[in-house]
């Protein structure tokens, strides 16, 4: 899967990252999503695949999505029995979230980008658009650190773990009433809290790599996010850990459906028996191979974010085997069709 699709991949959030960039700092959150959907589901469809879309996004706030269940690739298309062989099919499962941080990139703040996850069929949770109580942490802190563990207890696991002293731990934390609690007992822990106004994968991620000075994420965000994010820490070696939330009551903000009732009913139809269930990386991104691709749109922890010059662009990505363990960061010049100069700026 890597060495077929690992280059298109890129591409893929390259595009979506490039079309949204155009509209960093616009103010236009709706726009940025639009074009970095439209841009993913057109390379997408010229790839030499089936693919199916099992995590799209975008039903909490009308946002254009490539939706849940649409077929991407050329061999979805009305001729695929004439130009795909059936022996030869590569069918895959996919992730995306074509602008993650659509508020980051419209008011051009930092941690925006074009993120996918992929997997052979049936490789990727299935994730509603719930929210989700979610802990990543560092490799070292793998299966040690537990999300029914509280904060402070996890702090000092995290302590152990990293050599650290607790004052010398970030963890990051979403900006939003329903953390309020939370960010107290990790001051008073000890620690100190990055709040972020939004981009939990992004954060999350972070959390795998040392040199972030992110030593973990905690709190409550979205739940397909939080597939994208457990795809790229499985590959990682790193730590996640999520619960969905249907109590509307716990998340404060946003939207999540009427009622607890009405939340466990639509959970229930969706074949989720046990609600409650805590979801490690290896359960939310189960596939033999996965694979993670995410192009930065405005700078971040990770990536550089895309960066115009007259006739052309530069993007930076960062791409996560589990196959070949590796993360590559690709740095890709995007030349126009006559470009007056190539810049490396
Ligand atoms: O920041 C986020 C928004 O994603 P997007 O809609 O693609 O721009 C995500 O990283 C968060 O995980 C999540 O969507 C957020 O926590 C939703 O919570 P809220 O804003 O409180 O409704
Ligand atoms: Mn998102
Ligand atoms: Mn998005």
């Amino acid at each position: 899967m890597e060495s077929t699709l690992g280059l298109e991949i890129i591409e893929v959030v390259e595009q979506a990252a490039i079309a949204s960039a155009r509209w960093m700092g616009k103010g236009e959150k709706d726009i940025a999503d639009e074009v970095a959907v439209e841009a993913m589901r057109e390379r997408m469809n010229k790839i030499h695949m089936r693919g199916k879309i099992v995590i799209g996004e975008g039903e909490r706030d009308d946002a254009p999505m490539l939706y849940i269940g649409e077929e991407v690739g050329v061999c979805t298309q009305p001729n695929a029995d004439e130009v795909c062989n059936p022996d030869e099919l590569i069918e895959i499962d996919i992730a995306v979230d074509p602008c993650e941080g659509t508020n980051l990139c419209a008011y051009g703040q930092p941690g925006s980008m074009a993120v996918l996850a992929i997997s052979e069929k049936g490789g990727l949770f299935a994730a509603p658009d719930f929210y989700m109580n979610k802990l990543a942490a560092p490799p070292a802190a793998k299966g040690k650190v537990d999300i029914t563990k509280s904060a402070t207890e996890n702090l000092k696991i995290l302590s152990e773990c990293l050599d650290r002293a607790i004052d010398e731990l970030v963890v990051v934390v979403m900006k939003r009433s329903r953390h309020d609690d939370l960010i107290k007992e990790i001051r008073d822990a000890g620690a100190r809290v990055r709040l972020i106004s939004d981009g939990d994968v992004s954060a999350a991620i972070s959390c795998g790599f040392s040199g972030t000075n992110t030593h973990a994420l905690m709190g409550i965000g979205a739940a397909p996010e939080g597939v994208i994010s457990a795809a790229a820490m499985r590959c990682l070696g790193g730590h996640f850990q999520g619960q969905l939330i249907y109590d509307p009551a716990i998340v404060k903000t946003g939207l999540i459906g009427e009622s607890k009732e009405a939340n466990l009913a639509r959970l229930n139809e969706m074949g989720i028996t046990d609600p409650d269930k805590i979801y490690s990386a290896e359960e939310l991104a189960c596939g033999e191979t996965v694979l993670f691709a995410g192009c930065g749109i405005t700078p971040g922890l990770l990536m550089n974010g895309v960066r115009f010059f007259k006739g052309g662009a530069r993007t930076q990505t960062l791409v996560i085997s589990n196959q070949s363990k590796t993360a590559r960061f690709v740095d890709t010049i995007h030349m126009a069709e006559n470009p007056s100069y190539v810049s490396l700026k």
